[in-house]
């Protein structure tokens, strides 16, 4: 039987070994040192066998935007099992010990990327946002049908990231849910450093912002470049590649100017931005969607709801709704029964109830539609959540809508 306990930080270079085994990966010093660091700031949790981990899960201390207000959501990340202790129970237990103290440490929410979609739905996590990848023909000059923003663009240095974007990516995330916050050194460690985390034929980070000199960014780009590939002859394989990693803006003119400086680096013939929002504003700006073109759709932020009564009455609701839930968890229990969701623009109440449930589902689904990521609708046509009252999902999907889709490019 296995022990769940604190990892301490002096066990942190062997919890890193023991991640790496599980994910097959073996980072440079660099990329150590980066990983080591973060560490530092995650809770961590250990299962131990004896004196061997066979178990590891860490949690950033993040703040999650949700509609109408922000709340705490520890951010799993380094989950990993040893091969000789896998389907054993392992992650299990992490999991429920992680659970447990989110919700005794006031945490409502937990969050979650997932290396394959077919581990977490099980305990209760739901895809509550949803990525693009989009790529730009940039070999010919991009067609919009909008005019860019004429203010200048400035590169700014990477040191000085945190002051010149860091307030214009703050007020980013009020603007669209689910997004977690970014401390100085998840900027300093994800964000930019010198080296990438995927690619490493990519070079630094670059960040262009524009505005007026001397006042704040309307928007900026974070960006890498990779230069042209070459055959063995030294000839030219393919043009450059110019991959966007981030890009804010206050208008969708300041967009239309960031995309377009993107796609004029000169050496370069392609622009991928990987983590777009399904509602990317550029997808409707585009003249020309076959040089615009999505490649890939995912799941992006998986969310649990740790307690579900103070997530539903802490969001702000865009429509009146009042509807029974009757509610499946069968990791928390506490959350599992009925209850009368009253929700409203003046707030929300959620308390046990008698009556006949108007909609049943599991906490999972209702975990993928709490950011207005995911429709009930959708999740009654799938079979998923039971509508016994005609009109309860659409009510519902009524009530949880935002302006924006909720989205983050933020894994971690
Ligand atoms: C947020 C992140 O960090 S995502 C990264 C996740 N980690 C990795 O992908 C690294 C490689 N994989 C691993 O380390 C492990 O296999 C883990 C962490 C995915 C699973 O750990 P285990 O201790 O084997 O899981 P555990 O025994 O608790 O499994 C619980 C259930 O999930 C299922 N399950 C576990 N892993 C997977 C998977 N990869 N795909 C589908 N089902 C899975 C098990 O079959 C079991 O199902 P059951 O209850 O019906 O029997």
């Amino acid at each position: 039987m296995v022990d769940i306990r604190e990892v301490p930080e002096d066990d942190i270079a062997r919890a890193q070994e023991h991640a790496y085994l599980a994910f097959h990966d073996r980072p440079g010093p660099e990329r150590r040192a980066r990983h080591h660091a973060l560490l530092r700031l995650c809770d961590r949790l250990g299962a131990y066998d004896g004196d061997t981990l066979v178990g590891f899960m860490a949690a950033h201390p993040f703040r999650l935007s949700v509609p109408g207000t922000e709340l705490g959501c520890p951010g799993l990340t380094f989950v990993s099992v040893a091969p000789t202790h896998r389907r054993r129970g392992v992650l299990t237990a992490l999991m429920d010990e992680r659970l447990r103290r989110a919700r005794a440490a006031g945490n409502p929410l937990v969050c979650l990327w997932a290396s394959e979609a077919a581990i977490y739905g099980r305990f209760g996590f739901g895809p509550a946002t949803q990525g693009l990848t989009v790529e730009i023909d940039s070999t010919r000059p991009l067609a919009l049908r909008i005019t860019p923003d004429p203010r200048p663009l400035r590169l700014v240095d990477p040191a000085d990231a945190l002051t010149v974007v860091g307030p214009c990516h703050e007020a980013a995330r009020h603007r669209r849910a689910g997004r977690p916050d970014r401390s100085p050194a998840r900027w300093t460690e994800e964000w930019l450093g010198e080296q990438d985390e995927d690619d490493e034929e990519l070079g630094p980070p670059r960040i262009a912002v524009l505005g007026d000199p001397g006042q704040p960014p309307a928007g900026y780009l974070l960006y890498r470049t990779k230069q042209e590939d070459e055959d063995g002859d030294g000839r030219t394989r393919s043009p450059g590649l110019v991959r966007v990693d981030e890009l804010e803006a206050d208008t969708p003119a300041v967009a239309a100017a960031l995309w377009t400086y993107a796609a004029s680096l000169d050496l370069t013939g392609t622009v991928r931005a990987w983590g777009r929002p399904a509602d990317d504003p550029l997808l409707h700006f585009a003249a020309d969607r076959d040089q615009v073109r999505v490649t890939a759709q995912f799941p992006a932020l998986w969310l649990r709801l740790a307690d579900v009564k103070e997530a539903l009455t802490a969001r702000a609701w865009a429509a009146p709704v009042e509807l029974v839930l009757e509610l499946r968890d069968a990791r928390l229990p506490s959350n599992a029964g009925r209850y009368r969701l009253k929700a409203g623009p003046g707030g929300a109440t959620y308390e046990t109830a008698r009556a006949s449930p108007d909609l049943s589902l599991d906490v999972r689904d209702l975990a993928a539609c709490y950011l207005g990521g995911t429709r009930v609708t959708e999740l009654v046509a799938a079979g998923l959540v039971a509508e016994h009252a005609p009109g309860a999902a659409a009510a519902l999907d009524a009530a949880l809508r935002t302006g924006l889709l909720p989205h983050t490019a933020d894994e971690f």
